[in-house]
């Protein structure tokens, strides 16, 4: 799918959340139709429907780890594919209606991913503050202003309470200054993004069942060919007690000879296994590449042994 201002955009809303602002970094997107959805699952809906081309969710944060929405949800029906990823900076602000005290404030309304990157903070300063969970952050800081008053401040970003002419109690409460969010543009499948040498490969790999050292010898695919892996996190399928996918990120593209044998090695263990895209790294960091693992040399072994099946 290639990126123009005709283009179509599913994104975890309201408007003002962070995968908001992941969105507005790709290329087109400030001019492009943006529809906000309440869930991830209704992002990843409407661009398997064909009412929107492409959708933006979070993936994967620097504190907290996978965001298991979205790692099950792409794991399962209709496949999909990741088309680029985008890092954003993530800073929480404590936001209230304005007149309310840090001392008022009981509960606190915010996204799950949010309110665990400020646990300490909240222990530190608003000590006995319960949590009510929402959609997402925006949409914590959008019931303060209209919603029935289950919370009396909401944890967000400092763009979002601005916007809404809250009040602004403490900045930067994450527990961890610099934590990041990656987040993935998710479309379907159509011709990959181009190999650009700092690339991602990522994988839906099922545990076959009754197969001992299976997660030994899945592995060993990328051990062997000298593929490095950046996130490797199980999930349970959710069909019983024990069943489990191993969702994946590989460096390098599927174009790579490297990486393309070790998907062929992986296939031939789990026949199940989702290819869900290869996509430009956002921080363009390349691999460390040895020579017995390159294009040259799995080129060469490949005319080597074509000689041989030749009679050469
Ligand atoms: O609630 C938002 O603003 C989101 O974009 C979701 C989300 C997440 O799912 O992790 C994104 C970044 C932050 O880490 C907290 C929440």
């Amino acid at each position: 799918m290639r990126v123009s201002t005709s283009s179509s955009y599913a994104y975890l809303g309201p408007e003002g959340t962070f995968t908001e602002a992941a969105l507005l970094q790709v290329p087109g997107a400030e001019s492009a139709r943006r529809v906000p959805a309440s869930t991830v699952g209704a992002a990843l809906d409407a661009v398997r429907s064909g009412s929107v081309d492409a959708a933006m969710v979070p993936i994967e944060n620097s504190v907290e780890g996978g965001v298991s929405a979205t790692l099950d949800a792409i794991a399962v029906g209709a496949p999909l594919r990741i088309l680029r990823e985008e890092l954003v900076p993530i800073t929480f602000v404590l936001a209230v209606r304005p007149g309310t005290a840090l001392e008022a404030v009981r509960r606190i309304g915010t996204h799950g991913h949010a309110w665990a990157q400020c646990r300490n903070w909240v222990d530190a300063n608003v000590r006995d503050a319960e949590y009510f969970p929402t959609s997402s952050t925006a949409a914590a800081a959008y019931g303060l202003v209209d919603g029935d008053g289950s919370y009396d401040a909401a944890i967000c970003s400092p763009l979002v309470a601005g916007r809404l002419g809250l009040t602004v109690l403490a900045t930067d409460i994450g527990d961890v200054t610099d934590a990041v969010t990656r987040f993935v543009l998710v479309g379907r499948p159509d011709a990959l993004p181009p190999r650009t040498g700092a690339d991602k490969t990522t994988l839906v790999i099922p545990l076959p069942e009754d197969h001992p050292g299976a997660l030994m010898q899945i592995l060993d695919q990328f051990a062997a060919r000298g593929v490095n892996l950046s996130r490797i996190e199980s999930r349970p399928t959710g069909q019983f007690l024990g069943d489990y996918f191993f969702s994946v990120d590989a460096d390098g593209h599927v174009e790579d000879a490297r990486v393309a044998d070790a998907l062929k090695g992986l296939h031939r263990i789990s026949p199940g296994l989702r290819f869900l895209g290869s996509y430009a790294r956002a921080d363009r960091r390349t691999p460390a590449v040895e020579r017995h693992t390159s294009d040259d040399a799995f080129g060469a072994a490949d005319a080597w042994l074509g000689d041989i099946l030749e009679g050469r």
